[in-house]
């Protein structure tokens, strides 16, 4: 028998319990698979007392999961505690300084410190992998990596955060209220520690920032991503986008433009005859388009203990068969410093939703502004009449610059018919 891959996991809630638990249920067939066995020497996380349903025995308990990053018997550090800083930053570096390699979760540290890392581990000839970062139990990773390497990647986009899309479909299947959605998510497991981080387009952005490194071969550049979450998106504008063709989706994409590298993560409206508008629930898509291949889809669970175990499984089987592969595709060293090109530059078409009083003239005054910028309606709806003497106004435009629209979006702004801050939602072609 070879010697096994002697793993320490620092982090035993969610993902680290999973992680647990599919070693133990899979242990003869991934030492198969591995051409080793895999066994956990050490395990750390806040409290030794809390309860599991896992079984540590035979793992030795470190109170500072740092002494995993140095420990003489461990050969692979798998963090999974979380958070850009601290102590997952700290271990992820000790241990790459200390020749070991490691297989992370966390997304929020490889968006603000992914290509400093990659070039560490390289330094040391050792793996950082993070399979399990990105879409979860989808192998996006290594798709880019492996499957897809022949290609440019052209354009890149999906449905990143789990927790999102959790809460914009059962808003629009039930009706019921942000807040009571977000809660079950939470309970489920798939939100992050801090949920604003899922709301807010954060988590997307990590991921998008990530991915976008992986495929064009570019420093991760997460200050470069525009970020817009879905607090602002209403049962209203999810029933409008029904009535016009549209799901909205909270996605993150990225290309190249002639101004630099566009990454943006906001809610969509995303046509109902495209797959990834029927991507619903905690699952998570990917869709990247080379220039050789095509396009290509991916989808899958991104999020919960099953799925992100299997990813962060995966990359410990590649560990244990000595793949050695660059983080982020090429050699960190190569990877490009791109510019990021600016929202501004953006050419779209667009969705506003306006409340609006209810007399003569406001629309005129409305479709005014939007001239005035250039810009060309494509549709329009109006709604009955309410009490409060307020209706929603909703037009649709062709492609325009995201210029004009802010633009027009100020000229609106100064109309006194116009009650509320319109509801924006950038419409995508696929
Ligand atoms: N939950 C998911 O579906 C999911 C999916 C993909 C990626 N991730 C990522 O995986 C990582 C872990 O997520 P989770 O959902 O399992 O989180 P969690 O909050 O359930 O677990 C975190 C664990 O880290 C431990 N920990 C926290 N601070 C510590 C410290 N200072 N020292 C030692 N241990 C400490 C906690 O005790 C706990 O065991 C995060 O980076 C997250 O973004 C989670
Ligand atoms: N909070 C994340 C977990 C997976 O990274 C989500 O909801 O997608
Ligand atoms: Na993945």
């Amino acid at each position: 028998m070879n010697s096994p891959l002697r793993i320490g996991i620092a982090g035993l809630g969610t993902v680290g319990a999973g992680v647990v638990k599919l070693l133990a249920e899979h242990g003869r067939l991934l030492s198969v698979r591995g051409g080793r066995p895999l066994k956990i020497v050490a395990v750390s996380a806040r409290s030794k007392a809390r309860k599991r349903d896992i079984d540590l025995s035979g793992m030795r308990w470190e109170k500072d999961p740092m002494a995993l990053a140095t420990a003489p018997d461990i050969d692979v550090v798998v963090e999974l505690i979380g958070g850009s800083g601290g102590v997952a930053r700290r271990l992820v570096q000790k241990a790459l300084a200390s020749g070991k390699h490691v297989v992370t979760a966390n997304k929020a540290l490889l968006a603000l410190h992914g290509t400093e890392l990659a070039a560490l581990a390289e330094k040391k000839q050792r793996s950082l992998a993070f399979e399990a970062a990105v879409a979860g139990g989808i192998p996006i990773i290594k798709a880019l990596r492996e499957g897809l390497v022949g290609n440019r990647v052209k354009r890149l986009y999906g449905i990143l955060n789990g927790t999102c899309n959790y809460i914009l479909t059962t808003m629009r299947e039930t009706g019921r209220d942000f807040d009571v959605v977000l809660a079950e998510a939470q309970a489920a497991g798939y939100a992050e520690a801090d949920p604003t981080f899922d709301v807010d387009g954060i988590d997307a952005a990590h991921k998008l920032a990530v991915l976008t490194g992986a495929a064009f071969g570019a420093r991760v550049d997460f200050a470069g991503v525009h970020v817009e979450g879905i607090r602002r998106v209403t049962s209203m504008d999810i029933e409008f986008a029904q009535e016009l063709g549209y799901r909205i989706k909270l996605l993150g994409l990225a290309r190249e433009t002639r101004h630099g590298i566009e990454q943006r993560v906001h809610p969509c409206m995303v046509p109902l005859d495209t797959p990834i508008a029927h991507i619903e629930g905690v699952f998570n898509a990917v869709v990247v388009e080379g220039d050789f291949v095509g396009t290509t889809m991916f989808q899958g669970r991104g999020a919960g203990q099953g799925p992100t175990a299997s990813a962060v499984v995966a990359d410990l089987v590649d560990v244990a068969r000595g793949r050695h592969m660059p983080a982020f595709v090429v050699p960190a060293e190569k990877l490009a410093t791109k510019k990021a090109s600016p929202m501004d530059r953006h050419v779209g078409a667009y969705y506003m939703r306006l409340m609006v009083q209810d007399r003569p003239g406001v629309i005129a005054a409305v479709s005014g502004a939007l001239a005035k910028e250039r810009i060309s309606l494509e549709s329009m709806l109006q709604r009955g009449r309410s009490e409060s003497g307020e209706v929603p106004v909703v037009l649709t435009t062709h492609e325009t610059e995201e210029a004009a629209m802010r633009r027009a979006l100020a000229r609106i702004a100064k109309l006194g018919a116009v009650a509320e801050e319109p509801c924006v939602i950038r419409i995508e072609a696929f």
